[in-house]
């Protein structure tokens, strides 16, 4: 009886929720015909034509509607995820977009709004206001279900007083199988997240936590909030999402376009200098030293070295009458042109003090040469000395390969690829620029011409493009410029931008750090053309200044890494997420403290995660115990799963890591395995547990290409039902099941070991298993037990 009035109460409450879910898809089919006519209205406006203002009006408000347009067709799918009804008898329904109704009453309310908020911070303990929260659940544009949760205090017990938001409907979203992509959380965010979230934009935020706490997940909905609240600065300034690796890119990629921001810049630490992508992982030893400061002098050093004088007078010999015979012209007399050493010394001075950037300031060295060498011929020609015959001679003088050539030679145009390439490949280079590195250091920086760039060459390209000025102006210094172009050594329309550079540097304490010349961060501030969008511009430009920046898995980056980073925000507005318990590179950071107080010493604030939503309690166990064995003072957090299968160790024999082949053999009798044949059987039992999901094998980094050829992915990895990967690759990501290959090896391959082994057991949702040929490190013998 009980049972049927519960079941007419729910089937009215669904009818009455649909009938109001269905009035908001009416109004957004609405809204998008109203936004896509404005459009088409503007374009038939036409492109062309018109006085520029008006022409670029049109413009921006154009991008303003495809942009509204785009953000309209994202919030589609879960249009309206919840409800809140409050104490005052005010009712407020919540999703991923903000609707008005034809009177411009609000009928749908953005999650991101103030208003919005008790739906994601209300608690049996404090439910602000609030006397019921409900989530409803779609199916298309159909409400399948809702689940209910009322705040009703004087039912509460103590074992009531609970802090998960939302229960029912956040165990239902752990619950799914992994899809090979991170989905958004938008209508399950916990409290904790919630203050990660709507944090300010001012300042830097680290968030630290524990695997599985929704660090990444958190940090994304924190960049969708952040635009919403700071559309005006951040849509013209640009977002930045810095993660480890292209792979975890990929992973987080559908993340903000389905939250309705698709303006944002993902890009890995191997992407940041554009034009490279570098995915190579250096040795740590190299990876140490590249990553160390020291290496920012070591740059300027190699710079400094390739401004040179001759060691005596600079002479040139140019030809001054030539003729033609049989149709080919032929030098008949030459001279010599001489520049005494202490002028050549002066104009390498007087270019270095300057303070341009070396492609730059070679214009300054160009001219004072080319003038002293016109001096010279005039001298001895007996020919004129007026400014303006000089001007002329310098042009004539610059048009001689000879003049080219010495003068390239003393201060030659330059790449940042080129200049980091020839100090790392000569032993010689290393050590006039790097003396105070050890014979060891510079020996693991030293690497032949041609190899592929790291991920940690990657900031020194970046330092270098920074002294060097951009690849824009190596091609000027090259090319020849018109004498008059060249005597101007300032752009007055940039003073105005410069003057405001500088007071930005004098604000953030770049001027002390001298990490960037002021017209290189004027160039940042210019005004933006508005044909394309924020994010496409900023992608291009390596000196672009972003709103706001958000480094992911942070604590893997060096600290040359961060000097790049910090380049990229000089209004020091970012959000850093990691746990130093994960790091792995062997340059990473061991302290937020250390990495961060020499860009924003005692102003940054922390914020601490502590509840796991991905590991179950049972996997979490045995994580515990490599936690405590490798950070004793860390602890880890709390898993809000339970119920998952014991985790397992298996003894299986693969065979050396490094010798091809190996035993090939079937499952033993007694459990145990041998060969490549005992994994993938392993493989698949291990599929056939989890069904639809996805299943990670992790690895020790001398058996991946061995291990991966076993499983090849057709198509991207995270596509695939298996994926073998590295724990490096591994970091970020999450499989319904995990496989991890001889944890020993893991433990021993790095520094970093134990840290990695810590994320190679905290990567599953359900299932954990161990292989190991001769002993279980005793950090896992919690497993060695089932
Ligand atoms: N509020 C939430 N609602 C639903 N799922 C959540 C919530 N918070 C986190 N999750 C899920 O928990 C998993 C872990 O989240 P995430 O990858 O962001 O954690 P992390 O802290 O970055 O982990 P790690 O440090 O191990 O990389 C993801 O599947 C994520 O979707």
């Amino acid at each position: 009886m009980e049972r049927r009035q519960h079941d007419s109460a729910l089937a009215e409450a669904l009818r009455l929720e649909q009938a109001y879910v269905g009035g908001l898809y009416e109004r957004l089919d609405v809204v998008r015909r109203e936004t896509e006519a404005a459009l088409h209205a503007e374009y038939a406006r036409g492109e062309t034509g018109g006085l520029r203002q008006a022409r670029i009006e049109r413009e921006v408000a154009s991008a303003e509607h495809a942009r509204r347009l785009a953000r309209l067709s994202a919030v589609e799918r879960d249009l309206c995820f919840g409800r809140i009804d409050d104490t005052g008898g005010e009712t407020l329904y919540i999703g991923r977009a903000g609707l008005r109704d034809a009177d411009r009453e609000i009928v749908l309310t953005d999650w991101r709004a103030p208003a919005a908020r008790p739906f994601y911070t209300a608690t049996p303990a404090t439910p602000k206001g609030l006397v019921r929260r409900r989530h409803l659940h779609l199916r298309g544009r159909t409400v399948a279900g809702l689940d209910d949760e009322v705040f009703d205090l004087d039912r509460l017990s103590d074992g009531d007083r609970r802090t998960l938001v939302g229960e029912a409907a956040l165990m239902a979203a752990l619950r799914r199988g992994r899809t090979g992509r991170m989905g958004d959380v938008v209508a399950t965010i916990q409290t904790e997240q919630d203050r990660v979230i709507r944090s300010g934009l001012p300042g830097a935020l680290v968030v630290q936590g524990g695997p599985g706490t929704g660090k990444t997940v958190a940090v994304l909905h924190r960049a969708a909030f952040l635009l919403y609240a700071h559309r005006d600065v951040l849509e013209r300034r640009g977002v930045l999402v810095v993660s480890p690796t292209s792979l975890f890119s990929r992973y987080i990629g559908q993340v903000l376009p389905s939250l309705g921001e698709t303006d944002v810049v993902l890009s890995s630490l191997g992407e940041l200098y554009p034009g490279v992508h570098a995915v190579a992982a250096d040795a740590p030893a190299t990876a140490v030293v590249k990553g160390d400061l020291r290496m920012a002098g070591v740059v300027a050093a190699a710079l400094a070295d390739r401004q040179r004088v001759p060691e005596a007078d600079l002479e040139v010999s140019i030809p001054v009458r030539t003729s033609v015979r049989d149709g080919v012209e032929v030098v008949v007399e030459r001279m010599t042109l001489t520049v005494d050493h202490a002028t050549c010394v002066r104009a390498r001075d007087r270019a270095r003090n300057a303070r341009h950037p070396h492609n730059v300031a070679r214009r300054l060295f160009v001219i004072d040469m080319l003038r002293a060498l016109a001096v010279d011929e005039a001298v001895r020609l007996d020919g004129p000395t007026e400014e303006e015959d000089l001007r002329y001679a310098r042009k004539v003088l610059w048009s001689q390969p000879a003049v080219r050539e010495a003068l390239d030679a003393l201060w030659p145009p330059l790449t940042p690829q080129r200049l980091i390439a020839d100090l790392l490949a000569s032993p010689e280079a290393l050590l006039s620029a790097a003396p105070g590195l050890s014979g060891a250091e510079r020996a693991a920086l030293l690497r032949p011409h041609g190899e592929p760039w790291s991920v940690g060459d990657v900031p020194l390209l970046d330092e270098a493009a920074e002294l060097l000025g951009e690849d824009g102006d190596a091609a000027d210094a090259a090319a020849p410029a018109p004498a008059g172009h060249w005597d101007d050594e300032d752009d007055e329309d940039g003073d105005d931008e410069e003057l405001y550079a500088l007071g930005v540097l004098e604000f953030t304490g770049l001027l002390e750090d001298e990490m960037m010349v002021a017209g290189a961060l004027a160039d940042r501030h210019r005004a933006p053309a508005p044909a394309r969008t924020t994010a496409d511009r900023a992608r291009a430009d390596r000196r672009w200044a972003y709103g706001h920046v958000i480094v992911d898995e942070a604590q893997e980056l060096s600290a040359m890494a961060w000097r790049a980073v910090m380049r990229r925000i000089p209004a020091r507005s970012l959000t850093v997420v990691g746990d130093i318990a994960q790091t792995g590179s062997a340059a990473g950071a061991r302290s937020w403290e250390e990495m961060l107080d020499p860009y924003v010493k005692g102003r940054w604030r922390q914020e601490t995660l502590t509840v796991n939503y991905r590991t179950p309690v049972e996997i979490m166990r045995v994580a515990a115990d490599v936690l405590a064995a490798v950070a004793p003072d860390r602890r880890p957090p709390e898993s809000v799963r339970e119920g998952g299968s014991p985790p397992r160790a298996v003894r299986l024999d693969l065979g050396d890591p490094v010798s091809p082949g190996g035993p090939d053999g079937e499952n033993g009798s007694d459990g145990t395995g041998t060969g490549t044949g005992a994994l993938t059987a392993l493989v698949e039992e291990e599929l056939a547990e989890i069904g639809e999901g996805r299943l990670g094998v992790i690895v020790p980094d001398a058996r991946h290409a061995r291990l991966a050829a076993l499983f090849p992915a057709h198509g991207d990895l995270l596509d695939s039902p298996v994926a073998v990967l590295t724990v490096t690759a591994s970091k970020g990501l999450e499989f319904d099941a995990v496989v991890v290959v001889e944890p020993d090896e893991i433990l021993t391959q790095a520094p970093m070991g134990g840290n990695d082994l810590y994320v190679a057991v905290t990567r599953a949702t359900r299932r954990l298993t161990v292989t190991y040929r001769d002993e279980l490190p005793p950090m896992l013998s919690r497993l060695g037990r089932h």
